[in-house]
């Protein structure tokens, strides 16, 4: 048996997104977000789910806070709702949307756990996608003016910032591959979005730092680690550019000042580039806090030439899955977070980590040994990290409870507290309390 401790202001805590769990989607003044659209648009989303209502945390939220005092944790990563607080995107401030985070962040501080906020985690009010959306530059300054309203309004109470969740999705995943909101497919399109964003990134990390506020800010990439299948170039260049696409693509802009020259290059050669205006890569370099990696699973990968926009296809290695079909290998955060040591040794969260186990409640209990597998195993790499010297300041659980998952709707479980739909109830799961005494020790047995 060995003991894995942890350094003792280690934060310890769990994850959510607005649309994924606040429901109240036409209450409290909120407009309209492409998620509303995209999850009712048939065929967009498993079963037709939408996050009418999702979790009903914007009336639940005082449930929720006390299932978090009971978990132990110390850090709350949540998203803010774009549209409770600018309907339009860029209009009026919508003051019932700013109570509403008042409410909530107030009785986060006095559960004693630390708020860590993401601006936005998808949900671009739908008024912006109709003149473009993150197409268009005017998405850039629409989203500082917001900005600015969070930061002003919260200085002193949230002290730890994420202006974007997952780049990638926002850009490749939604606007090449289609899948999210709001499901184009045009590599031109993902990069002048993922430019966009990048932009609007810098440009608010500069305003946060012109209002002097008080605290930390960086942006939450999800990130990928993959092999390549065989020792030829084609296979390694197709594994560097899968990895490239998520991290580098955002992470060498913010910490370089420039796009990664081989992705650029192989973009470059089907005649796309980022749409890059004067002073925009200065704008995009602006310093940053911390960066939240988002880490699920890693991949082998091969050359394929019709394997999308990257000329890539993901090898089934035959490791075992989890519900939602990624493949479990715990190695992969550990390389990728050294992979990242390339930009210093910077300040890095966990911000995301967890397993999709679809398991139910059987008398009233969900037995989610697997989720606890893949928690041990994954937390165990954590701290790995840690004794290799890296600055890994904290790990949080995606996800506090099951929520709507976007495309793959409400069948998709992530939650360490089952959600009964119908009725609304939380049940905390075995993983939970596994997670609990962890938390609670801040220490992990290993069998090894
Ligand atoms: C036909 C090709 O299809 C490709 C599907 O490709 C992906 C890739 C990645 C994801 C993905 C989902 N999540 C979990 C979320 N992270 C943020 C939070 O909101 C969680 O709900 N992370 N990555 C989904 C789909």
């Amino acid at each position: 048996m060995t003991i894995f401790q942890f350094p003792k202001d280690f934060k310890w805590g769990t994850a959510t997104a607005a649309y994924q769990i606040e429901g109240a989607a036409q209450e409290g003044g909120r407009g309209p977000s492409i998620w509303d659209t995209f999850s009712h648009t048939p065929g967009r989303v498993y079963n037709g789910d939408n996050g009418d209502v999702a979790c009903d945390s914007y009336h639940r939220y005082e449930e929720d806070i006390e299932l978090m005092k009971e978990l132990g944790i110390n850090t709350y990563r949540f998203s803010i709702s774009w549209p409770r607080i600018i309907p339009t995107g860029d209009g009026e401030i919508n003051r019932e949307g700013l109570n509403y985070y008042h409410r909530f962040v107030d009785k986060l501080l006095e559960a004693g756990i630390e708020p860590f906020c993401t601006l936005y985690h998808w949900d671009l009010p739908q008024a912006l996608q109709d003149v473009g959306g993150w197409e268009n530059r005017r998405s850039i300054d629409a989203f500082v003016k917001y900005s600015e309203v969070m930061y002003r309004e919260f200085s002193g109470k949230i002290k730890y910032w994420l202006t974007f969740n997952e780049p990638w999705c926002i850009a490749f995943l939604s606007n090449v591959i289609g899948v999210h909101a709001p499901g184009k497919q045009d590599l031109q399109a993902g990069l002048d979005v993922a430019h966009h964003v990048l932009v609007a990134h810098g440009k608010s990390v500069s305003k946060f730092r012109e209002l002097g506020i008080e605290g930390k800010i960086g942006i939450a990439p999800n990130v990928a680690w993959a092999v390549p299948y065989s020792k030829s170039a084609e296979d390694q260049g197709a594994a560097d550019r899968n990895i490239q696409v998520y991290s580098d693509w955002f992470l060498d802009p913010i910490y370089k000042g420039s796009y990664p020259k081989p992705l650029y290059e192989f973009f470059e050669q089907s005649g796309h580039v980022p749409p890059i205006q004067e002073g925009d890569m200065e704008a995009i370099a602006q310093p940053i806090d911390h960066i939240g990696i988002n880490y699920y699973a890693m991949s082998v990968n091969r050359f394929d030439p019709n394997g999308g926009y990257l000329q890539m296809e993901e090898v089934d290695m035959g490791l075992t899955k989890t519900d939602i079909g990624w493949p479990i290998e715990s190695r992969g955060l550990y390389e990728v977070i050294h992979y990242l040591q390339k930009y210093g040794n910077i300040d890095i969260y966990i911000t995301e980590n967890g397993a999709c186990i679809n398991d139910d409640v059987v008398n009233g209990k969900v037995n989610d040994i697997r989720r606890i597998a893949y928690l041990q195993q994954h937390i165990a790499q954590v701290h790995r990290v840690i004794a290799d010297g890296i600055n890994l300041k904290g790990y949080m659980a995606w996800s506090l409870m099951d929520n709507f998952e976007w495309a793959e709707g409400y069948r998709m479980r992530f939650g360490l507290v089952h959600l009964d739909y119908r009725s609304l109830k939380r049940t905390p799961k075995e993983s939970f309390y596994w997670y609990q005494n962890v938390v609670k020790n801040n220490w992990m047995e290993t069998r090894k």
